[in-house]
């Protein structure tokens, strides 16, 4: 097509020129009626594209899929990936790549359709995407950049005019999302089990190529692939974890290799701390709880390092030992990262072994008192301790004094660790039932304000700003459990 305004795409597919098994050329299968019902203007602006352009009919058919912009070879990718602990080939079954834009600052990132139709990939499914889990997916990625967590983003939302069936008919969208790849554990896995070596180490090369430009020259490039795929899951999974962040389908085909958290389906922030906390609905073993990550992202990089054995030594036992030093490093990685995190959400700047009794102790009380992850350590950063089961435990007190007397024994001042608390706990996260009842109003009513204002709120939650106090008033008794779907 030739485009009437210029949006300022400046597409380039290096994707499409991997081994020809790696992916399905293929177009967005075009939808009745186009609609755009959100649209992320500093993302844009970041991708270098023209928002006015965009929001013109013209513009709003290529964020449908109804005309692919000029210079794009639009493609479905092939992965496979372990579901719940089972090997199975997966793919794009309901998402289209365009391609990568080239940003005016010279990042390349891919653009992609999700719920864009029927691929090779289906297998039983439609290809769509229904509006409630795409706003879903728009608002908690949204919510996880702004939080500092590295994340894939939402461009926008478009309604697709035509309805899907899932368990009641819900109107379609498309959600087109912003990622430094879409490069997965699972598309190690699929080349692993189905392709050639040389397939595997074009893969390898194109991974490293794309985000770890540093890599050596030699034949240890590939254990450098492995190691910082390690460094950047152990950063990712702590950051989840401070902030109480459950993603709920932790399965390979989900952890994507730049380090960015992918696919926004059943996810949802815990709200009492409970390591044990599960949402979503089809996970009944827990296998995906809050305290499992960590140990299912380690089970996740060792499946990613098997892939990479044939790179990593010629003699299959060296590549074994090299893998398993690498994976057992994880541990340590991520327990550093979470212990220096856990030092700033209490305030302390420098070391001393007993922090992590000191950390632990609350965590447990937290637990036995049923207290809220997030308010907790919102209320000690404002120095506002509501009466709470929690706050009113004699437990709590001593251990209240013995963590002043911690703060005491550095040299910052007490307003230096109150700063550090407001930057390292966030007054906001987005709430199950907020976001529930944004997604309500934005599905049922086509009232997108709620969204909105939430949405808003949001962005900027080290902010302490009073307009986010509502937003951690807690849900009554009776809306909990809370349960998630798969955003199916
Ligand atoms: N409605 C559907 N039609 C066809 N395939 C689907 C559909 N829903 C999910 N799939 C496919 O099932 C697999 C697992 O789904 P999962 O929920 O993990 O991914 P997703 O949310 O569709 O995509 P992503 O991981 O790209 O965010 C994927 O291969 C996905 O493409
Ligand atoms: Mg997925």
């Amino acid at each position: 097509m030739t485009e009437k305004i210029d949006i300022g795409w400046n597409f380039e597919s290096s994707y499409a020129h991997l081994p020809e098994s790696m992916f399905t050329r293929i177009k967005p299968t075009p939808v009745r009626k186009p609609e755009l019902i959100i649209y992320n203007e500093p993302v844009a602006t970041t991708l270098g594209l023209n928002s006015t352009a965009l929001h013109s009919k013209d513009g709003v058919q290529i964020l449908a899929g109804n005309e692919v912009p000029k210079g794009t070879e639009p493609l479905a990718q092939a992965y496979a990936g372990h579901q719940f602990g089972h090997f199975t080939m997966l793919g794009d079954g309901r998402a289209v790549l365009l391609g990568e834009q080239i940003t005016p600052q010279g990042e390349r990132v891919d653009i992609q359709l999700k719920g864009a139709g029927r691929t090779p990939y289906s297998r039983g499914g439609d290809g769509r995407a229904g509006l409630g889990p795409m706003l879903r997916e728009y608002i908690i990625s949204e919510a996880m950049y702004s939080l500092g967590i590295p994340t894939t983003r939402s461009l926008s939302v478009v309604t697709t005019g035509e309805t899907i069936i899932r368990e009641t008919e819900q109107p379609g969208a498309i959600l087109t999302r912003v990622a430094a790849s879409h490069l997965r554990v699972g598309t190690f896995q699929y080349v692993a089990a189905w392709g050639t070596v040389e397939d595997l180490r074009s893969l390898a090369d194109y991974t490293l190529q794309r985000h770890y430009p540093g890599a050596p020259m030699d034949e240890n490039r590939y254990l450098f692939l492995l190691r910082e795929v390690i460094g950047r899951q152990a950063e990712l999974i702590t950051k989840w974890q401070l902030v109480g962040f459950i993603h709920g389908v932790m399965n390979t085909d989900n952890m994507a290799l730049s380090g960015e958290t992918i696919d926004y389906g059943p996810c949802a922030f815990m709200d009492v701390y409970d390591p044990g906390t599960v949402f979503s609905s089809i996970d009944q073993q827990g296998r995906y709880a809050y305290g499992n990550q960590p140990g299912i992202a380690s089970w996740n990089l060792a499946r990613f390092a098997e892939t990479l054995l044939p790179l990593l030594a010629e003699d299959q036992e060296q590549a074994i030992k090299l893998a398993e030093e690498e994976i057992a490093d994880f541990k340590e990685r991520s327990y550093h990262h979470w212990l220096t995190g856990m030092r700033a959400k209490l305030g302390i700047f420098n070391e001393e072994v007993e922090d992590v009794a000191l950390i632990e102790d609350l965590l447990d009380l937290m637990q036995k008192y049923r207290a809220d992850y997030t308010n907790t350590f919102r209320a000690l950063s404002l120095e506002k301790l509501e009466e709470n089961a929690l706050f009113d435990a004699a437990e709590f007190t001593k251990w209240q004094e013995l963590w002043q007397a911690r703060l005491s024994r550095q040299q910052q001042s007490k307003e230096d660790s109150l700063q550090l608390m407001r930057n390292s706990n966030p007054a906001i996260i987005p709430r199950n039932h907020r976001v529930e009842e944004a997604l309500q109003a934005a599905v049922q009513q086509e009232d997108y304000s709620v969204m909105e204002r939430l949405l808003e709120a949001l962005s900027n939650p080290y902010a302490y700003s009073p307009e986010q106090d509502e937003y951690s008033v807690l849900p009554e008794e009776s809306a909990r459990p809370y349960r998630t779907f798969c955003g199916t």
